[in-house]
């Protein structure tokens, strides 16, 4: 995703500068051309008034001063410059959005003119140049992938078919904890990555691989996966200026170029070893349901064009599950953890209504979720104020069009800040208290979900681009909260207290780990064993 594109960590951000620094020289080169464009971005007045924003220096635009925390910076503008600003970053432009009634126009309105992305050469050869549903924009290959994540592989039939392979690895978590943790002091957010990649595994394979090849494939997987993110999110002179792109000054190209081999190469053998498998084998026990990946081998034999999908997109979208599901969600467990234990108060309301619900001689199960009202209003309030993707995915215009009355050339490319609206006190009460009853409404017709409707809340974005993940990130979320909250007392370290303070990234972190030490809380211990 474009945001991803100034990465964070010092680290990488030094990278960025260095490529900066010998792309300034090669850049009086094509200085002149850049003017140029310039120039065309500035002063086409005829559609709409020319956008506000901040003064950049010549060729390189605001790129210098971004700092590492880019949705605080770009807030910070939006208070000077109003909710729709202007942003030069090296050639391109960027438009920055931050009021409800702006995000609606550009994900609503105008839908199919923001249904672009501007993809950067990371995401154009990791993405398999755009073969995938994040970065796709073929529009009817975009829809067919979709088509068979939401309605067959995310249907409430099928997810509530593969509940048991998530209790699976739920339970092995909490008994992992149980066995080797207790007492000790463990960072949250690893502990919770794991149990949540774990899951998302299970989920893709289905009960159907052994145990041994499950934990090396997994192993693999993750490596990669945790490579493609890193990669996605490094600075690259090159999407700033594309007249670079052939140098490849950081290497960027190359070492994608790489990745996407051995990610394939894996995914390859994964699908060889599933397709060799005899049928009594392949074949799910009677309470797993189906793999994800077993449903799609089976739509690839479907000879329907019209619904199947080839390899090269089954593969697509195996990563875009794992990259695009598994930080996002175990991110959010981390931050909901981080406010609970700042908000002592609220974590025994939602420890209360798991012993009442579920029972304190019970484990959690997923028929319990749709009655844990104040855990579930937790979990939205964190991600009102901890949306794990601030600036969400950003679009790009295909035509020249406007936006709140302003010109916006064809080729911009579009951040609409989530972050900014969701700390906005002239749309929230005060915004920056964490106060998990403002999504108690019981008024139906004015309740909160996930699915974009309301443009002042979009943890999961909004319009056709919205995340197709929500009903799977919705269930995983309430669930291993609720297990992992129901199983165990956590208390703070000795002296230790909670940073709420975050680290701009394609996912947006903690800056410091939450540590936790954890005591067990069920009455019967061998609902441990
Ligand atoms: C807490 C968990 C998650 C969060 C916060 C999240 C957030 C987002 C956001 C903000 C977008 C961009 C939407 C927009 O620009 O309007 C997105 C897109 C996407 N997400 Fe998620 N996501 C999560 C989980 C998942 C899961 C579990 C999956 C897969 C099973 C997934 C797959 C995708 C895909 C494929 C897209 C691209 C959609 C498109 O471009 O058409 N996400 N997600």
């Amino acid at each position: 995703m474009w945001s991803s594109m100034w990465d964070a960590s010092n680290e990488k951000h030094g990278d960025l500068k260095a490529g900066l620094t010998i792309f300034i020289v090669i850049m009086t080169a094509v200085g002149f051309w850049f003017l140029q464009t310039w120039n065309k971005h500035s002063r086409n007045p005829k559609q709409g008034s020319l956008l506000p924003g901040p003064r950049g220096v010549p060729l390189l635009g605001y790129l210098p001063f971004f700092g590492t925390n880019h949705h605080h910076l770009l807030t910070d503008l939006s208070r000077v410059y109003g909710p729709i600003y202007r942003i030069q970053l090296g050639t391109k432009l960027g438009i920055v959005v931050s009021s409800p009634s702006l995000v609606k126009e550009v994900v609503r309105d105008k839908d199919t003119i923001f249904f672009n992305r501007d993809l950067t050469v990371a995401q154009r050869i990791l993405s398999n140049g755009g073969s995938d549903i994040i970065f796709g924009t073929d529009v009817p290959k975009w829809r067919k992938m979709r088509k068979m994540l939401v309605s067959q592989m995310l249907c409430k039939t099928n997810l509530d078919d593969c509940y048991a392979l998530r209790k699976q690895e739920v339970v092995k978590s909490i008994r992992h904890v149980y066995n080797e943790k207790i007492g000790t002091p463990i960072d949250f957010g690893q502990f919770a990555m794991s149990a949540t990649f774990n899951t998302f595994l299970r989920m893709l394979w289905g009960g159907t691989l052994q145990e041994e090849k499950a934990f090396d494939v997994g192993s693999e997987f993750r490596k990669v996966a945790a490579e493609t993110l890193w990669l996605l999110q490094r600075g690259n002179v090159s999407d700033f200026f594309p007249v670079l792109a052939r140098f490849d000054i950081q290497g960027i190209r190359s070492r994608a170029k790489k990745l996407l081999s051995v990610t394939e190469n894996m995914l390859d053998s994964i699908i060889e070893t599933q397709m060799n498998k005899d049928q009594n084998e392949g074949v799910p026990k009677k309470d797993e349901g189906k793999g994800f990946l077993q449903l799609l081998l089976e739509n690839t034999i479907n000879q329907d064009s019209a619904t199947s999908l080839t390899m090269k997109q089954v593969k697509a979208l195996l990563s875009d599950i794992v990259v695009g599901g598994n930080d996002t969600t175990s991110r959010i467990m981390e931050w909901a953890m981080s406010e609970l234990m700042q908000h002592p108060n609220e974590m025994r309301k939602v420890q209360e209504e798991l012993t009442e619900i579920v029972g304190i001689n019970n484990l959690v199960e997923e028929f319990h979720l749709p009655k844990l009202h104040y855990l579930d209003a937790v979990i939205k309030e964190t991600f009102r104020l901890h949306p794990v993707v601030p600036l969400l995915a950003p679009r790009c215009s295909s035509q020249s069009t406007t936006i709140g009355g302003y010109y916006i050339p064809k080729g911009s490319i579009v951040f609409l800040n989530a972050w900014a609206i969701h700390r906005d006190s002239s749309v929230w009460d005060d915004p920056l208290e964490f106060r998990p009853p403002r999504f108690l409404n019981t008024d139906t017709s004015n309740s909160f979900g996930y699915q974009g409707n309301k443009f002042h809340y979009l943890p999961f974005g909004s319009g056709r681009r919205i995340c197709p993940g929500i009903p799977l990130a919705d269930r995983m979320l309430l669930y291993v909260l609720a297990s992992f909250l129901h199983s165990f007392e956590w208390t703070l370290p000795n002296d230790a207290t909670v940073d709420l303070s975050d680290k701009f990234g394609i996912v947006t972190k903690k800056k410091a780990p939450l540590i936790v030490v954890p005591t067990p809380r069920l009455s019967n211990l061998e609902l441990y064993a």
